[in-house]
């Protein structure tokens, strides 16, 4: 059994997929960063974000000059390829909503990369969670408070990790200071993966 661990709200199950599981899950998404290459999202500002995304389902998180959305198709023109059925598993087992996820965004964290503290915020539906895998690399999760600034915990991702962000936690702010990079073996190049589902609409 997985461990279950609470922190302000964010539901942590420790240790959610096993080592067989995560290679598993790996596999399918290689065919989906196949038909959906990852690309370093820009800012307003026009900087590159550090980590590298992707997406599968019906809608894609894209950030560009023209702000943060999502779309229905990549930014090469693609429909986004489905959501692997291990993936929805995760899911149906832990968010708790009968409704269906609509978007997978996909995080590559290569060395270095980071993600600063922000809110989930561009669904409709914030009665709805965020489920979110972490594979390959720890990664040290950060969890604020809804306002800005305030105390924050910090917590190390394992690969297998599944957090549910949902109830309290769900507009809270979070973000990923570093990773701990080749602390995993699950992917052959290093880095961490993180998998977010959300419903969009
Ligand atoms: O990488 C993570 O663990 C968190 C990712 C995240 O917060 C996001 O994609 O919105
Ligand atoms: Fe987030």
């Amino acid at each position: 059994m997985a461990e279950r661990i609470e922190i302000r709200g964010f539901v942590i199950h420790r240790g959610w997929l096993d080592r067989p599981a995560q290679e598993r899950m790996v596999a399918g998404l290689r065919d989906v960063v196949a038909a959906a290459p990852l690309f370093a999202p820009e800012t307003r500002r026009g900087r590159k974000m550090s980590v590298r995304m992707t997406a599968c389902g019906d809608f894609g998180w894209v950030s560009d000059r023209r702000g943060y959305r999502y779309e229905p198709r990549h930014p090469g023109g693609t429909p986004w390829p489905p959501i692997p059925a291990d993936i929805l598993d995760v899911w149906d087992a832990l968010s708790g909503t009968a409704r269906a996820p609509e978007c997978c965004l996909v995080n590559w964290y290569g060395e270095g990369a980071r993600m600063g503290l922000h809110q989930d915020r561009d669904e409709a539906d914030f009665m709805q969670p965020v489920v979110s895998i972490s594979l390959g690399d720890e990664g040290l999760f950060r969890m604020g408070n809804v306002e800005r600034g305030g105390s924050t915990e910090s917590f190390w991702l394992r690969s297998g990790d599944v957090v549910v962000m949902g109830g309290e936690a769900r507009l809270r702010h979070h973000g990923v200071d570093r990773i701990r990079f080749g602390s995993s073996t699950l992917l052959p190049q290093g880095g961490r993966i993180n998998l977010t589902l959300r419903v969009v609409r």
